[in-house]
């Protein structure tokens, strides 16, 4: 294991510096409580893994009802010039404005979930309009990867502080727990990249078809991410490195969600391939982050099971989705708030006496 010292953005260095480990006691009361209900031990499954995790990030032995956010980061990226994508980048700008009007699809979902629709501007190529956007734009859209590096390390580290911030003031604000999301034509290209170092997995195994790339234009992409690793040599051992060489402004964003959420003791919800791969960044970055991570469903993208077998974590749902904004996470909202009510509201064996 080779050590490098950088000098860390402040925010980026406190937050780091708060992260701890799980409250063992009281996963332990929690487990405790579970086994004593009105059912065979374990026959919740899932739900009573979720229980005991909540109760372990809260601190609580009967964690509380949760007030949602998903956090939509959005952002450009350069490897959109090779031409193979077959949308428009504009689309990135148009679904972060719409969001406003609740009609992209993860705003139906959110809603659904009675969740809070959080879309930032870390990135978008140009100006966006819309009250509902935090604008935190680090740059106009990121470089070519294929040609040179995504931006440079220190904005990479600006975007991770963005995603600190946001998450910061949403749980000051009372949210408690937050859900991941991203919109940014080309982000399967980065993200494939960015896997394709951390995990060490073959560019052909994590790259996959994106919005819907036919055979050309999927080989066309295959490249792009083969052509952006020999350029850029991204350095395994730093995840940042990783990030700002062949990732992204959005990538980079939610990564500091995710360090956020675990330095404050909140639950974070990993959406998609996309959400992800940062998710694999913070967890690369320390390993402790992905004890508040709950993963909710595999994506239909290809990369989506190397990044989850990486995290070493069992998604709760297999839905075929692909479109990421924070979808998955959305759903999975719905589950987590059913293992709160089994823990707080179902009866124990004692209530039979
Ligand atoms: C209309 C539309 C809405 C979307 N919402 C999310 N994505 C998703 O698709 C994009 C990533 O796929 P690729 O790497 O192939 O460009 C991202 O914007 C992601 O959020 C969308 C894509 C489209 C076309
Ligand atoms: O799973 C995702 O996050 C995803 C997959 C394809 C396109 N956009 C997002």
């Amino acid at each position: 294991m080779k050590w490098r010292v950088f000098i860390l953005g402040t925010l980026l260095k406190t937050t780091l510096e708060k992260i701890t480990g799980l409250d063992q006691e009281a996963m332990n009361l929690a487990r405790e409580r579970l086994d004593g209900l009105l059912k065979p031990p374990g026959s919740l499954g899932k739900l009573e893994e979720i229980a005991v995790r909540l109760a372990g990030i809260y601190g609580q032995p009967r964690p509380p009802l949760a007030s949602k956010a998903i956090v939509m980061m959005a952002a450009d990226n350069g490897v959109y010039q090779e031409g193979f994508n077959g949308y428009s980048q504009e689309i990135t700008k148009a679904v972060a404005e719409l969001a406003g009007a609740g009609l992209i699809g993860v705003a139906v979902l959110a809603r659904h979930a009675g969740a809070r629709l959080v879309v930032v501007d870390v990135g978008i190529k140009d100006e966006v309009e819309g009250q509902h956007i935090i604008k935190k734009k680090i740059r106009y859209g990121t470089d070519n990867i294929t040609c040179g590096p995504a931006m440079s390390r220190s904005e990479a580290e600006q975007a991770i502080e963005v995603g600190i911030d946001v998450t910061n003031k949403l749980i000051h604000e009372g949210i408690n727990i937050i859900g991941t999301g991203e919109v940014g034509i080309c982000n399967t290209t980065t993200s494939a990249a960015v896997l394709a170092v951390l995990s060490g997995a073959d560019p052909e195994l994590v790259v996959g078809k994106g919005t819907g790339a036919d055979e050309k234009a999927y080989q066309a992409k295959l490249q792009a991410v083969k052509n952006a690793l020999v350029v850029n040599r991204p350095d395994p051992t730093d995840p940042i490195d990783v990030v700002a060489k062949v990732g992204g402004l959005d990538i980079a964003a939610l990564t500091g969600c995710y360090l956020a959420a675990a330095a404050n003791k909140k639950p974070v919800v990993i959406d998609g391939f996309i959400a992800g791969t940062a998710a694999l960044v913070a967890a690369k970055i320390n390993p402790l982050v992905k004890e508040y991570m709950i993963p909710s469903h595999c994506s239909a993208e290809k990369g989506a099971q190397v990044v989850l077998q990486a995290l070493n974590m069992e998604p709760m749902l297999y839905m075929n989705m692909r479109l990421g904004e924070g979808t998955g996470a959305a759903l999975a909202f719905n589950l987590i708030d059913a293992a709160v009510k089994i823990i707080n509201e179902m009866g124990s064996f004692a209530d039979l006496a």
